[in-house]
């Protein structure tokens, strides 16, 4: 039997010439990354870019080629439960069609704990991360009638109460207002975890990951920090928008100012880059 990494522990993430394949298509290939412990990887790219994918892929929900491991341990080679309990992942929707109270939803995050039946611990680290979220007061609510935002914030709740190592989140400030955006990302920095998040905003990924990996046309085009990953030029091949960096106004670090590129001199409007897709 393979040991997973203890709970709650760090743990370095390190994926080696990872490929995915959905359906006919490759959508992965050649990815490799090295997230140190406790770090914040942000993934940017376009739509389709396989975002998505390589989280999936992270947490062993799509079959790969290459290898994807957990501090010392091949997340291939753990059982199913054991991958339950080193990565909680955290879908891009939780859908919300069927009638469960919030304080259901995030005990389900303590699945891969459970003996038998729910223990006064499960409950208590519900409680706690209900309110970590500031959702403590959504506990006895029907899931299906918060808004998008307080789904989102129930959601990650269920992430946090799933107690792993290892974070990986797909758009999780999706439907967030600002404020809950930071403090969603600030959460996750609390964690102290090694975490993995899709984001769109890169503005938002610059100021709040150590580290990001731009996918574009089934590859990484670019890892390294924000500062050395979002370049002008890297912005405009992969996004189709030019960027202009400027100084915070707080004096600590850059903000990415985004505009859409001129029209070309016949007029038409520049095609975004991922619509040119030429993955086979
Ligand atoms: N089940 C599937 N079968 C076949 N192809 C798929 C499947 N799911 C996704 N794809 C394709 O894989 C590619 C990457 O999709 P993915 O969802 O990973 O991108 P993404 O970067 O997360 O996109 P978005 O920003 O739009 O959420 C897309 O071209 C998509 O059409």
């Amino acid at each position: 039997m393979v040991a997973a990494p203890p709970r709650g522990c760090q743990v370095r993430l390190t994926v080696n010439d990872l490929g995915v394949r959905r359906g006919s298509k490759q959508v992965l290939r050649n990815v490799s990354l090295d997230v140190p412990d406790g770090a914040v990887l942000g993934v940017l790219g376009g739509n389709g870019g396989g975002k998505s994918t390589l989280l999936g892929a992270l947490s062993r929900l799509l079959p790969i080629t290459g290898s994807v491991r957990v501090g010392e341990t091949e997340l291939s080679a753990m059982r199913r439960e054991e991958v339950a309990r080193t990565v909680a992942h955290m879908a891009q929707e939780f859908s919300a069609d069927f009638e469960m109270l919030v304080y259901d939803v995030v005990m389900l995050g303590r699945t891969p704990h459970a003996a038998w039946g729910t223990s006064d611990r499960d409950h208590a680290v519900v409680m706690a991360c209900l309110e970590r979220v500031g959702a403590l007061g959504l506990a006895m609510h029907s899931f299906a009638d918060l808004s998008g935002g307080e789904r989102q914030r129930v959601t990650f709740a269920r992430i946090l109460a799933q107690d792993a190592p290892v974070l990986v989140l797909d758009e999780p400030t999706n439907h967030l207002d600002i404020a809950h955006q930071f403090e969603l990302l600030r959460l996750v920095r609390a964690t102290g975890r090694t975490s993995v998040i899709a984001l769109h905003d890169l503005d938002l990924a610059a100021r709040s990951c150590d580290l990001v990996a731009v996918l574009h046309q089934g590859t990484r085009y670019a890892y390294g920090t924000p500062s050395e990953v979002l370049t002008e030029q890297t912005i405009r091949t992969v996004f189709g928008v030019h960027a202009t960096a400027v100084p915070a106004p707080s004096g600590a670090g850059t903000r990415l100012l985004l505009d859409p590129l001129p029209r070309t001199d016949s007029g038409e409007e520049p095609t975004p880059p991922h619509q040119k897709e030429t993955t086979a």
